[in-house]
């Protein structure tokens, strides 16, 4: 019989390290989080346990779920890993947004839309029907509410049917860049730009998130004769609208920007995407914090195919810091499996994801002697990469390995979400199991704002 003070003593120090360890709970937190093991034990016993189901299944569960409220009302910290292009739910984009004046629409051949606002008729669109004037298109039809929820069907993933709907990575992938192209011609007019930015932080901010990070390409806003603004122009934007928000709600820290470019572009764009990220640092010290490539990585370029461009601001003795998304992918046996590897020799601050990072034990150990902080987004895996049950999410493993995790939502609208409480549900709920407690919850909003 194993000496029972060992045991012991090994158990606790099991116990500790599953629920993230670290930190300590007052009285009333303690007796807070006694409730939430009983919820949660209820919730498990349920006929349907929700994080065992793809989440376009489980939201209507989720947000009957008491744990969920009490997550709603919890201070959540920091979102460090959201796409602009996907902040602000559809719901306000269609109802708000192309309900201005001057709003065109036109459809694509994959039955999918585009917009533009224009103060005269727009030219014609390659692939696209001809431009109509919404305001026209909606006076002519008979149903405005169902051909609006079809506009908001073009924006988002979301679905009741997910598993017959987007059978596999590749046609998700392929119909989540088609809501980006989609969204992209409401997004990118001037006004609406400043409005949506101010929106979204709202909705943050209504979800108890007092700073974010946005990934962004800065791709050019335009006006209605058709002129266009620059980067520079977005980010004084970005900076703009995020210091009036913070005026406007003293407890809120700001919004700062990671600027994005695609991963299967060219080693040359790239290069000049990285010139441009080290001159945009040098203009906006305080709102554009670093650098990330984006897009499908499995079929994407690996971040060694950069290798060169990557290595620019060392050259020039300059920095810059990066946030490289890595190890979105499972064990591929391709190049992209060496991207968490690589994505931590450039000196990565954070990482995307890094669901693969069971796989790669090299990888593994370096990021958590380096502390870096891991961007955890459940929902996300579980649209993206068709993971269904979160049961065995890795997060679980990387959390009692002493890996300092954060919460984030990804692509709100594309998911059909907002502020980060779903995601924080699916982490407590389900990759956590019975064990995580308010303390891991604590944790995790600490990890996002050291
Ligand atoms: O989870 C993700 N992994 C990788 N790329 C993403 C993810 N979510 C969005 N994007 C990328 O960001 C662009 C918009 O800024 C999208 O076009 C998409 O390719």
């Amino acid at each position: 019989v194993p000496d029972p003070s060992v045991r012991d003593h090994l158990m606790q120090e099991e116990a500790f390290r599953q629920v993230g360890g670290g930190v300590l709970l007052t009285e009333p937190e303690r007796r807070l989080s006694e409730r939430l093991h009983k919820l949660k034990e209820q919730e498990m016993a349920g006929p349907q346990f929700p994080p065992a189901m793809h989440f376009f299944k489980a939201r209507s569960l989720i947000q009957q779920s008491p744990i969920f409220r009490l997550l709603q009302m919890m201070p959540k910290g920091a979102a460090l890993h959201i796409h602009t292009s996907s902040l602000v739910g559809v719901d306000w984009l269609v109802k708000n947004v192309t309900y201005r004046p001057h709003c065109y629409v036109c459809f694509t051949a994959d039955q999918s839309v585009r917009f533009i606002f224009s103060a005269k008729q727009p030219i014609p669109q390659p692939g696209c029907s001809k431009w109509t004037l919404l305001e026209a298109l909606r006076r002519e039809l008979g149903n405005v509410t169902g051909f609006d929820r079809s506009l908001m069907q073009n924006l988002t993933l979301f679905t009741a049917d997910p598993e017959t709907t987007y059978p596999s990575q590749n046609v998700v992938w392929s119909k989540f860049e088609q809501t980006f192209s989609a969204v992209l011609g409401l997004l990118r007019h001037a006004p609406v730009f400043k409005d949506y930015l101010y929106q979204g932080l709202t909705q943050l901010y209504q979800d108890n998130i007092i700073y974010v990070e946005l990934r962004t390409d800065l791709s050019e806003t335009y006006e209605l004769d058709g002129s266009t603004h620059d980067k520079s122009w977005c980010l004084r934007t970005y900076q703009e609208v995020s210091r009036k928000f913070a005026a406007q709600h003293p407890d809120f820290l700001g919004a700062r920007v990671i600027f994005t470019v695609r991963r299967n572009l060219s080693a040359s764009k790239v290069r000049e995407a990285v010139q441009s990220a080290i001159t945009l640092h040098k203009e906006f010290p305080e709102v554009m914090v670093g650098f990330d490539l984006v897009g499908h990585e499995d079929t994407g370029r690996p971040l060694w195919y950069f290798r060169e461009a990557l290595s620019l601001p060392m050259k020039l003795g300059v920095t810059l810091a990066y946030f490289f998304h890595a190890g979105e992918t499972d064990l591929e046996g391709t190049e992209v499996d060496g991207n968490l590897l690589d994505a931590l020799l450039f000196n990565t601050s954070r990482i995307g994801h890094g669901f693969a990072l069971p796989h790669h034990p090299v990888a593994k150990e370096l990021s958590r002697k380096m502390g870096v902080a891991i961007e955890i987004c459940p929902i996300s895996n579980q649209v993206l990469k068709l993971v269904s049950d979160l049961r065995n999410h890795p997060a679980a493993v990387l959390m009692s390995e002493g890996h300092p995790l954060v919460i984030s939502s990804d692509d709100p609208a594309a998911f059909g979400t907002t502020g980060l409480s779903y995601d924080f549900y699916e982490m407590f709920v389900g990759i956590g199991g019975m064990s995580s407690n308010l303390g891991t919850l604590k944790e995790l909003a600490i990890n996002s704002l050291r």
